[in-house]
């Protein structure tokens, strides 16, 4: 067993840790914050993002990014805004050859970039891959069964890090189509929150069905345009995590979703927790415009979002669109 490294000591990070501890690994879980190491290594737990939950005996917090340096791979788990300066700021203290696994789901809002890019963007040469699919960090952490998908260009690598991480409750697939894999986890958290509201408003059941359906379509479409595989989005990462995040307020999107259904605004639905679909939205929709990719469901959520839609017309624009043929 090696040494994993882990940026970002979120809800998502701390569980990560664990499950790598679990799994025999020393973990060096970074965070920003030298009051937030201190803390978790006194206190051995993440008492505002994953209450409850002891931190393994093998993970050491530090606040000093030079403590990945000799580690297997690392895993990047802070929000999907901070993935350049994140990479950027690992880039000066890790070998080229380490791996940088992102785990965050998003688009770059400035540029439109898919995370894998902007990755590649600022560390060329360095491998990257990502991990993504349906699994709540309370729910890994407290070692219920889940199962996700790492992607990586480099077939060997893509199996060494999803056997490195895989443990008894924690499954991680592999595959090599990076675009596909992060594409649905971008894309999902936008839909989630159209579903989110659809249960706010109280549309019902059906309708919910019929958007994640639809959503589905849409994200299949994207999906295709931009390279990923079909096969990749019917799988963990793309209908998997869609179907999780559009079922339960667990979701962050979703509950944020179902908050402005009910009539909140997009800062009181947020309550300040980290919901990367209001961040993504806008980037995603840009994105399969420059493409000619239909997403009426994402536009109706951008519509929204950027108050120039409310949560009734864009219902009534979905179902008044022309009828057409289902594909
Ligand atoms: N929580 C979950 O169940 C899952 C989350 N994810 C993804 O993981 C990513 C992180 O999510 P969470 O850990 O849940 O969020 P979180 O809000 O629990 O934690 C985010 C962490 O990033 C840190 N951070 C924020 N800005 C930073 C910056 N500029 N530089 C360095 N650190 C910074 C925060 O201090 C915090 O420790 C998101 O993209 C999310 O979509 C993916 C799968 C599951
Ligand atoms: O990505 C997730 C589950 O797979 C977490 O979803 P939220 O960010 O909506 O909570």
């Amino acid at each position: 067993m090696g040494t994993i490294g882990i940026a970002g000591a979120g809800a998502w990070g701390t569980a990560l840790a664990n499950v790598a501890g679990l799994g025999g690994h020393d973990v060096i879980l970074w965070t920003r914050s030298p009051e937030q190491a201190k803390t978790l290594a006194a206190t051995r737990i993440n008492e505002r993002l994953l209450p409850g939950i002891l931190l393994h005996d093998r993970i050491r917090p530090t606040s000093d990014l030079h403590d990945l340096v000799a580690t297997d791979f690392v895993l990047l788990v802070t929000p999907a805004q901070t993935t350049r300066e994140m990479t950027a700021a690992l880039a000066t203290v890790l070998p080229r050859e380490t791996a940088l696994v992102l785990c965050a789901k998003g688009i770059e809002r400035e540029t439109g970039m898919l995370l894998t890019d902007v990755a590649e963007d600022v560390r060329p040469g360095s491998p990257v891959a990502a991990l993504s699919g349906p699994s709540f960090a309370d729910d890994v952490a407290r070692g219920l069964p889940t199962a996700v998908t790492l992607a990586c260009r480099n077939p060997a690598l893509a199996e060494d890090i999803a056997t490195a991480l895989s443990g008894p409750t924690f499954r991680v697939y592999h595959r090599t189509d990076l675009r596909g894999v992060e594409i649905g986890g971008a894309a999902k958290n936008v839909l989630a929150i159209a579903c989110g509201a659809v249960a706010g408003r109280g549309l019902g059941e059906s309708a919910k069905a019929a958007l994640i359906a639809r959503g589905f379509a849409e994200l299949l479409r994207f999906a295709r345009a931009y390279g990923g595989e079909a096969e990749t989005l019917m799988g963990l990462s793309g209908l998997g995590d869609l179907v999780l995040t559009c079922s339960t307020a667990q979701s962050r999107n979703f509950a944020f979703g179902q908050r402005l259904g009910e009539g909140l605004s997009p800062e009181e639905a947020a309550g300040g927790k980290l919901v990367e679909g209001a961040t993504t939205a806008r980037a995603l929709v840009a994105l399969a415009r420059a493409r000619g990719v239909d997403m009426p469901i994402a536009e109706a959520v951008e519509r929204v979002l950027s108050g120039t839609s409310t949560i009734d017309q864009a219902v009534d624009a979905l179902m008044n669109r022309p009828i057409k043929s289902e594909h």
